[in-house]
């Protein structure tokens, strides 16, 4: 996107949402035990049944935000983020972004059967640091993740949260524009929690944008200076994060 700025507070945008609509096709199986005696039933349960988890979302992300993306079970937050990251395809509407956001995580690239510290370098690798890098990298990343002792350990032999946390410290090594972070934050001990939100905090101010998706009020509340609620597909609110939390908690 051209350096455009918001004319009202000169702020710079850099991811737009506008008119995001996604529907997912899925094949509906039927229910066997209706096939012989309603024939007629059974043909409407079967086939491909279209679901329509974002309805038209339209916002504007500037820098230095920090967004809390809440919203119940299935309201269509994960759709979201995957729209915006390229992963999931919009059937009507767009996601502009003014370089590419990046989803927290390298998990996919770590082997279980590997070492902590093979992994760190894996992991690297795959967010495009040179070895060098890597090295250069290593103890601020094994520092963070508090896995010390662990690190010659196969990750086969950690728990979630220690897998987790490795994922999390190699993933926030990296400088990122435009970072994505889902449910990251809910895991690990409470201190790793307190340290995790130092770091989302740290991204944002040097000048990054930072959506972190939660369920987890308390750290969208410490971490968030502006919430969008998703509810049911549809952007139900978006203002300062003190004001759409406690809309929402409101209405549970
Ligand atoms: N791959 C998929 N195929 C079909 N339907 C899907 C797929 N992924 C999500 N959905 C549907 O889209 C809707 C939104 O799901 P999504 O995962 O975006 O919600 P969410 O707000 O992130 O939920 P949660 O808080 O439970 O993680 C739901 O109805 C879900 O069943």
């Amino acid at each position: 996107m051209a350096e455009t700025t918001n004319h009202e507070d000169g702020r710079r945008p850099v991811v737009v949402v506008d008119n995001l609509h996604v529907d997912y096709k899925v094949m509906a199986t039927g229910r066997k035990t209706f096939a012989g005696a309603y024939k007629l039933f059974d043909r409407r349960a079967r086939g491909v049944r279209t679901v329509s988890a974002l309805k038209g979302v339209s916002f504007t992300a500037y820098e230095n935000e920090s967004i809390g993306i809440i919203g119940s079970n299935g309201s269509g937050k994960s759709t979201l983020m995957r729209a915006i990251v390229g992963l999931t395809p919009a059937t009507k509407g767009a996601v502009y972004a003014s370089s590419r956001p990046n989803l927290l995580g390298v998990g996919a690239a770590l082997l279980k059967e590997l070492s902590g510290e093979k992994n760190v370098t894996l992991g690297g690798l795959a967010l495009g640091f040179s070895k060098k890098e890597v090295e250069e990298k290593y103890d601020e990343i094994v520092s963070f993740s508090g896995l010390g002792e662990f690190m010659e350990l196969p990750m086969r032999t950690y728990s979630s949260g220690m897998s987790a946390r490795l994922k999390f410290a190699i993933a926030t090594s990296k400088e990122h524009e435009i970072l994505i972070v889902d449910e990251a934050l809910s895991v690990g001990d409470k201190d790793f929690q307190k340290r995790s939100e130092e770091r989302i905090r740290g991204i944002r101010e040097k000048a990054g944008t930072v959506f972190l998706v939660s369920h987890s009020m308390r750290s969208i509340r410490d971490t968030c200076n502006r919430v969008i609620w998703i509810n049911k597909g549809e952007l139900k609110m978006d203002g300062d994060a003190k004001d759409v939390i406690e809309a929402y908690e409101q209405s549970k």
